[in-house]
Order: C-alpha cells, then sequence, then structure tokens
C-alpha cells in the first residue's frame, strides 16, 4: 500500500485542562478535497492550525507528501526543528483564514510577492510573474496596486487565495474561508476553491457551506468535540449520517435555513 499523501496521526492539543484535539487522525490521498464540518468550537480550527504546526500539537504526527511536519527527518520524536526550519516545511501547506490576514500597508502584489522571496528565494521579478499568473486565475488582474481595504471581502479573500498558492503549496487549508464576508460574495470565492480542486489541488477545508461539502469534497469528515466521529462520501454522511451527533448537527442547519 503506498503511504498516503497527507497523514495526521493521532494528533492531540489541550489548553490548560481543555482538550482541544483528542487523538485525531485524518489521511489524504493526492487531489482529495475533505470537508471538515461540526459545530462551533469543537476544534476544527485547532486541527488545521496543528497540521502546519501553526501551533504545535503536544502529541501525534504529521507527514505531507512522507516529510513530518515539524520534526528533522530521521531524527528523534522528541527534537522538534527550530521555528526556521518549521517555516520552510510550512511553506508547502497553504492556508487561508476567515478574515484573509492580508498586511494592510502592503499593496496587493507586495502581499503576494513578500514570502516567495523571503521563504522560496524567487527574484522580485520571478515573484512578480508569478503574482500577475495568479492575479489573473483569481480574476483580478490589474488590480496589482491596490491596498487591501479598497477592496471587497470576496476580493480580498481571493488575494489571500492567490497569495498562497504563490508559494507552489502541495496541500491547501482552508479555515471557514467564507464565514466573514457577505452572503452575496460567498460564491466568487466558492467557485475559485471549485476550480483549484478541479486541477488537482489537495484541500483541507473547514467549511459551513454545506453546498461546496456536498458538490466538491471528495469526503466529509464531521468533528465533534475534539474528534472526527464519523467520515464518508458527502451524500452518505450529508444525506444519511449514522452518528447521533452528525444527525443532531445536520438538523439543526437545516432548521436554520
Ligand atoms: N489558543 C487557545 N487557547 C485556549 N483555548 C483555545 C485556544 N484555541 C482554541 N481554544 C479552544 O479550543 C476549542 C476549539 O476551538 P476551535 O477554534 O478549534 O473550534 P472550531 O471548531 O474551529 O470553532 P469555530 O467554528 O467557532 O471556529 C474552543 O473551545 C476554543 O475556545
Amino acid at each position: 500500500m503506498p503511504s498516503p499523501f497527507v497523514s495526521a496521526s493521532n494528533l492531540r492539543k489541550t489548553y490548560g485542562d481543555f482538550t482541544a484535539l483528542d487523538g485525531v487522525s485524518l489521511t489524504m490521498d493526492r487531489g482529495e478535497v475533505v470537508a471538515v464540518i461540526g459545530a462551533s468550537g469543537s476544534g476544527k480550527s485547532t486541527l488545521l492550525r496543528c497540521i502546519n504546526y501553526l501551533d504545535p500539537p503536544d502529541s501525534g504526527e504529521v507527514r505531507v507528501d512522507g516529510v513530518r511536519i515539524g520534526f528533522g527527518e530521521g531524527a528523534r520524536r522528541d527534537r522538534v526543528l527550530p521555528e526556521r526550519d518549521i517555516r520552510r516545511q510550512r511553506a508547502e501547506i497553504g492556508m487561508v483564514f476567515q478574515h484573509f490576514n492580508l498586511f494592510p500597508h502592503f499593496t496587493v502584489l507586495q502581499n503576494l510577492i513578500e514570502a516567495p522571496m523571503a521563504v522560496r528565494g524567487l527574484s522580485r521579478a520571478e515573484a512578480t510573474e508569478r503574482a500577475r499568473d495568479l492575479l489573473n486565475r483569481v480574476g483580478l488582474s490589474g488590480r496589482e496596486g491596490a491596498f487591501p481595504a479598497e477592496l471587497s471581502g470576496g476580493q480580498q479573500q481571493r488575494v489571500a487565495i492567490a497569495r498562497a498558492l504563490c508559494m507552489k503549496p502541495r496541500l491547501m487549508l482552508f479555515d471557514e474561508p467564507t464565514s466573514a464576508l457577505d452572503p452575496e460574495l460567498v460564491g466568487e470565492v466558492i467557485a475559485v476553491m471549485r476550480s483549484l480542486a478541479e486541477e488537482g489541488m489537495t484541500m483541507l477545508v473547514v467549511t459551513h457551506e454545506m453546498d461546496f461539502a456536498a458538490q466538491t469534497a471528495s469526503r466529509v469528515a464531521f468533528f465533534d468535540a475534539g474528534k472526527i466521529v464519523e467520515t464518508g462520501a458527502p451524500a452518505q454522511v450529508l444525506r444519511n449520517p449514522q452518528h447521533p451527533r452528525t444527525q443532531a448537527f445536520l438538523q439543526r442547519i437545516l432548521r436554520s435555513h
């Protein structure tokens, strides 16, 4: 059996007495899109932050394409890499946040080119060419000189996606990427995510957009109290959930629509 492209094994994360991740394991094949759904506070964001070591797990391990994130390859289990090296590994994993997190005093172009130059060693000309291609791909050609505050939320989120792609990541993590948007702007961000999925990007998406989960995800994982309690094909989990917690969650969502 070939090893999975992404594997998170037995991740645990506590904050004081509170257990945010209670032994979470998840594997993804290359090109898979996994939607993570679940109630607020169940630990979905924590899972993403532990996968890319923005917030290191207390235990467990993460591998992307065989490389163990956060640790030197072949090193003792307990030898966590210096932050500089984790940053380099983390560059393999793109992250898109709910609140875009663009640098407000940088133009769109500056937001895109800084990390590829600093972390990937691209020249300004190379980074700029890559950035222009990606802005074109997310439908924002010509907005290179704009500042984030001059853009709509949907445009800012598309810049944030282009910025993550500028690092040529192997895996993309999305943390409720449309939750902060006005409803009429959700579609333009979902469209960019769909096209990324169609191009074969491996994506782990925390979302409340059930249409995205149903139509674009290859798999849905339902999260409850720090655990994945149910995972399967979207049609199976969303239409015929087996776990009582999944059933209760989906009923709540149906009622609120
Ligand atoms: N840095 C932290 N310090 C203390 N507690 C934290 C920290 N980060 C998260 N938590 C707690 O861990 C729990 C899980 O949080 P998390 O943000 O992962 O949930 P979530 O499922 O993503 O929720 P939401 O949908 O509201 O974003 C929450 O109860 C939260 O208060």
